[in-house]
């Protein structure tokens, strides 16, 4: 056991994780999902069509068939047991599983684009490949797209669920934006990033982790809860990405080296290490400070060591450390949630095995 710096008691233990069994699960949702997801894309009108199945893998930059990185698919898996959790057949949970991949890459496209970063899944990025214009074309579709498929079951159960993910995408945009303001503030404490990080991660991945049930019947009661678990593994997730963001290897997150210093994200690691004080938080805080006067242009000029060195100080500071205690706090408050509904011990211990994979994550 450990304690983290707001003193809670956590469990340090990092969890092993079955990874066959996790595969398993990932590729069941991406496979039930895909029929459905194509069939979705196949509605946009040319060349959106071309531009959505180029970001989601199926097509190369010349146009040509291809089996690029898709993603991980977790929210899909995540939807299709939450199904189960409900007593319903996970595919119950597809239309639910689609909706959120679709709301899931409409962010991705947008955020790209607000980020200026140039990869993603190890490719070049829809805004940096056919432009601005399409990238918010397409993610505002796909967003069209994830109502319209749910909204034309015409069901009870639909009409909750499309509630469900348009409030959760309403938080998302919420934290979104908070995120980019914290760039340009000084000073972002660990509470506030805690509340963007829910916003803009936690509440797609609590859509996720409840659509399913709610699609499969369950009362609010029950999705409230599947809800919890997926807000909590949502921070857990997103505690992890900050930490590939500045540490991960780019060969396996497929994205920038240092993507989240040079665009001065105020990501856990790095609030953690400014709140922490003594003599490495103040240097970092100093460099910091001095970096705001710079343009976009000239941050982005910065070598390779002069990202290294903040990196090295915000770890020195013990932001590293913070968050990925962080991480496994909040995963153990997500697996906590679980007993809050009753459910089959097989779909328990793949909802527990989901969250040993986000904890262990290296893309
Ligand atoms: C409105 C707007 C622009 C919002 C942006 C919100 C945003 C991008 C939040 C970050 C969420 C996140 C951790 C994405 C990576 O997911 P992942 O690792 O599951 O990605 P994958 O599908 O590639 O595996």
């Amino acid at each position: 056991m450990s304690t983290t710096t707001r003193g809670e008691t956590v469990t340090s233990a990092i969890p092993a994780v079955d990874t066959a069994g996790v595969s398993a699960l990932l590729e069941r949702g991406r496979a039930l999902a895909a029929p459905v997801l194509r069939d979705a894309v196949g509605r946009l009108a040319p060349p959106m069509d071309a531009v959505a199945a180029y970001h989601f893998g199926w097509i190369d930059a010349e146009g040509r068939p291809a089996h690029g990185d898709s993603g991980k698919a977790v929210r899909p898996a995540l939807a299709l047991l939450s199904a189960e959790a409900a007593g319903a057949a996970p595919q119950a949970g597809v239309p639910g599983a689609v909706a959120v991949e679709l709301v899931h890459n409409f962010s991705l496209l947008h955020d790209d684009l607000m980020d200026g970063d140039e990869q993603r899944r190890g490719r070049e990025t829809v805004w940096k490949l056919h432009g601005p214009a399409q990238a918010i074309l397409v993610g505002d579709a796909l967003f069209a797209l994830a109502n319209e498929l749910l909204l034309e079951l015409g069901t009870v159960e639909a009409g909750r669920a499309t509630r469900r993910l348009t409030t959760a995408t309403r938080k998302l945009i919420d934290g979104q934006a908070q995120d980019i303001s914290y760039e340009h503030r000084e000073r972002v404490t660990v509470a506030e990033c805690l509340e963007m990080e829910g916003n803009k991660t936690g509440a797609l991945l609590a859509c996720a982790a409840s659509i399913g049930a709610v699609l499969g019947g369950a009362d609010d009661k029950t999705a409230d809860v599947l809800e919890a678990y997926g807000h909590h593994l949502g921070l857990a997730f997103q505690a992890v990405d900050d930490l590939l963001g500045i540490w991960g290897d780019p060969a396996s997150t497929g994205k920038q080296t240092w993507s989240d210093l040079r665009q001065r994200k105020k990501s856990l690691p790095v609030v953690a290490a400014l709140a922490a004080g003594g003599p490495a938080s103040e240097r970092l805080a100093g460099i910091l400070a001095a970096d705001a006067k710079l343009t976009d242009a000239q941050l982005a000029d910065f070598d390779e060591e002069e990202f290294a060195s903040r990196a090295a100080l915000i770890e020195e500071a013990g932001g590293r450390e913070w968050t990925s205690r962080e991480a496994r706090r909040q995963y153990a408050t997500a697996i906590e949630a679980l007993n809050g509904v009753d459910m089959p011990a097989q779909v328990r211990a793949q909802l527990v095995a989901l969250a040993d994979f986000v904890v262990v994550r290296k893309r």
